[in-house]
């Protein structure tokens, strides 16, 4: 018996080894691993405990660190989608073509003539109907059909709004397979006894998908649960055969859309999917992407990832740390945990955010099964075959797409569009610029709880599938990953909304951001087209990044500061001279007529009342004051309030260190363009409070400046001879 263990264990790492081989020697290219994995290739019993409860895979021996080349951005397979090698394997087995080709062909050939014959007919009303039918045709297609479904079902450029949302309702609940394959096919992948090395927990697999199944299992040598994910057999063959055959009937679909006036490249579209589902097949580099991903996220509190036994994972064969936890659906569970659903839902969302839009290396599918909330209220990701990579640029353009959406900026949406690829650059926009002026909410004048990514995808959606729009996989993975999770925090709390919870991290990003095209959002958002600034569109974007983590506000002045001080900067630097004497002016006006007024209600109320109001006035000036003390004291003035908004906006009152402005200061002070007009500021406001003085002792009306507001002398006057 010890013999025979012995001898296993070394077949297994005789064939661990050949893995490790294949991976770093073989293909390094290919998987995008490095060479630098010279890592002995060891038994997971030897790890030593440190390495897992120190919750990195790092350089560990028992754990091959997969290093991505450099340029390399989400694990590649080891045998990648091609569609030439496809074809020649399968000419050489008619019977299964022919077989497949049937059975695909008629259900789908069904639909196509249904559709057909609408357009024929005129039936313009039934897009619904056929949505589903093919919806049907589709789910006892197998998972390569069920899998190019779900993929669809995030092209707004190719299909209706009908047809993504049947193909959402997609579901690759399929039965599992035979246990005995699956120990068979971990046997012959590892080269071991499937007992020798895992007892199980369970002998029913735990879950059951398109492309495997899971088993709860122990590791014989140390007693350590393992998720065992197990392919299903002969998976790539039956992908292979269904791609080819999608892929012949490619130039039909292309002419089918050619009637309905769509340029569509369908044999594109099914080779970019094709790359997809390889990349989903192949759970080394599953492995490698789930590591990947560790190693970027573990620093953002509450969220993990199992750790990967990598000696025993194979192409076939996935083994990861048993993580204990609960769907963040499953309620009961939350509760019994005594979780906060909202709290997870915003690690969940922010954690996207980051993903998406900081680092660009981000998990495409974040949905409920990939997720498991554990009993310390931290997050596990599980499932790492559909990962998605973003450039500077796309991350950058995806924001300012989300900006100028806000701002109503089209023509500027439009470009960034252009810029990306998504529209050909000789086209008449206007007829785009219209369409989504029609079609899209004004966010900012709804309540931004109200608007919902959905709703807008949608009505995006309409256009990008009217005009000639071409989505590329990065953008597509962004939508897909962002339409999941507004799906599953809505179905965990109703009341979130992945637009509120976005929106302030990306006010935060482009006031705080100095990269070019971040700034140039904040210009077109915060600036007039002649370079004054709109104060309300400025605070309202100060107020949504407030509440941001990342938000520093003294980065942000620094920004502003830098833009003012650039030579594009001037007109802004003249606005805010402008703005800053009628601030001060009025202030100094308004702030004489409240102070005699607070004075004669002191006057008149006992001692108690001015304590009171001594300690309102703050909240007072920030509206917040009680009723009785609002009826004791005048309202404060409009510009006492604004400047007080400013001074919270800019939290001067709050945690931040106010000597960190200070070399800000120095740098405006050093400037002599700032100089300048600071001194031009001081001689208009003498200018003013003389004027004023004088009319006032000659018993002449109020003098009238540019920029008064709210009638302000007057109300100097009348409160000055009431007193
Ligand atoms: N490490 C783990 N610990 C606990 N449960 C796990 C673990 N890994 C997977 N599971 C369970 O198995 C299910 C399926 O896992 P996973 O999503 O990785 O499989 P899949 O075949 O890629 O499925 P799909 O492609 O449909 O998302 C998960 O929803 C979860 O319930």
């Amino acid at each position: 018996m010890m013999e025979e263990t012995e001898m296993s264990e070394s077949k297994r790492l005789t064939k661990a080894r050949e893995i490790l081989r294949q991976v770093t020697e073989e293909a390094p290219e290919q998987m995008g691993l490095g060479s630098g994995v010279p890592l002995p290739f060891f038994n997971a019993t030897e790890v030593p405990e440190n390495v897992w409860s120190n919750g990195l895979l790092d350089g560990s021996d028992a754990i091959v660190r997969y290093k991505f080349r450099k340029g390399v951005k989400v694990a590649e397979p080891l045998v990648k989608y091609s569609p030439e090698k496809a074809e020649k394997a399968l000419l050489n087995q008619p019977n299964r073509w022919i077989v497949r080709n049937i059975q695909i062909a008629f259900p789908i050939g069904f639909w196509a003539f249904s559709v057909v014959s609408d357009f024929i007919l005129g039936k313009t009303d039934r897009r619904r109907e056929r949505a589903q039918q093919l919806q049907r045709a589709i789910s006892e297609l197998g998972p390569a059909l069920i899998k190019a479904g779900q993929a669809l079902a995030s092209r707004p450029d190719l299909l209706p709004k009908e047809y993504l949302e049947e193909m959402q309702l997609l579901q690759d609940k399929v039965p599992p397979f035979d246990s005995a394959l699956a120990f068979q096919c971990v046997e012959e992948e590892l080269g071991v006894k499937f007992l020798d090395v895992f007892e199980l927990v369970s002998e029913e697999p735990v879950a059951a998908a398109s492309i495997g199944q899971v088993y709860k299992a122990k590791l014989r040598t140390t007693g350590q649960e393992v998720a065992l994910k197990i392919q299903r057999p002969n998976c790539e063959d039956i992908i292979a055969l269904d791609l080819y055959i999608l892929r012949w009937w490619s130039g039909i679909y292309t002419n089918i859309f050619k009637v309905f006036k769509r340029e569509i490249d369908v044999q594109s579209i099914i080779d970019d999917f094709g790359e997809l589902i390889y990349r989903e097949i192949d759970y080394i580099a599953e492995a490698a992407n789930a590591q990947r991903f560790n190693e970027l996220y573990a620093s953002i509190p509450d969220v993990f990832v199992p750790k990967v036994y990598s000696d025993l994972t194979t192409r076939k064969v996935l083994v990861m740390e048993w993580v204990d936890g609960v769907r963040l659906t499953d309620s009961a569970s939350l509760a019994r945990y005594g979780l906060e659903t909202s709290k997870l839902v915003d690690t969940l969302v922010q954690c996207s955010l980051q993903q998406i839009l900081e680092n660009g290396f981000f998990h495409a599918d974040p949905h409920a099964g990939n997720l498991l909330a554990c009993a310390d209220g931290r997050l596990c990701y599980l499932d790492f075959g559909m990962m998605s990579y973003a450039d500077r640029r796309q991350r950058n353009g995806f924001l300012l797409a989300v900006v100028h959406i806000v701002n109503r900026d089209w023509s500027a949406l439009v470009n960034v569009y252009q810029k990306l690829g998504f529209i050909p650059e000789d086209i008449d926009v206007k007829p785009i610029e219209f369409a989504l002026d029609k079609a899209l909410p004004d966010v900012l004048n709804s309540e931004i709880s109200e608007v919902n990514f959905k709703n807008i995808v949608n009505k995006l959606g309409d256009i990008m599938y009217k005009f000639p729009f071409c989505l590329p996989p990065f953008y597509i993975a962004i939508i897909r990953c962002l339409g999941v999770l507004e799906g599953l925090a809505i179905q965990v709390d109703p009341t979130s909304r992945i637009i509120s919870e976005a929106y302030p991290y990306v006010a935060s990003r482009v006031l705080t951001d100095p990269q070019d095209d971040l700034q140039e959002a904040l210009r077109r958002l915060a600036l007039t087209p002649d370079g004054k600034i709109r104060w309300n569109r400025l605070e309202g974007l100060f107020q949504e990044a407030r509440g941001t983590p990342r938000f520093d506000v003294v980065m942000s002045f620094d920004v502003l500061t830098d833009y003012i001080l650039s030579d594009d900067g001037d007109i802004l630097l003249e606005d805010l001279s402008e703005q800053i004497v009628i601030a001060v002016d009025s202030l100094g006006v308004e702030g004489v007529s409240y102070l005699l007024k607070f004075t004669r209600a002191l006057r008149i109320s006992d001692e108690v009342a001015a304590i009171r109001a001594s300690r309102s006035l703050r909240l007072l000036l920030d509206g917040n004051v009680q009723d009785d003390a609002k009826k004791l004291f005048p309202e404060p003035t409009p510009a006492m309030q604004r400047f007080n908004r400013l001074l919270n906006l800019l939290d001067l009152s709050g945690d931040t260190d106010t000597a960190k402005f200070i070399p800000i200061f120095r740098k405006l002070a050093q400037e002599p363009k700032v100089q300048r007009a600071a001194g031009e500021v001081v001689a208009k406001l003498g200018e003013r409070a003389l004027s004023r003085s004088l009319r006032f002792v000659f018993g002449l009306p109020p003098p009238k400046f540019d920029g008064d507001c709210n009638a302000a002398s007057t109300v100097f006057e009348e409160s000055m001879v009431r007193y």
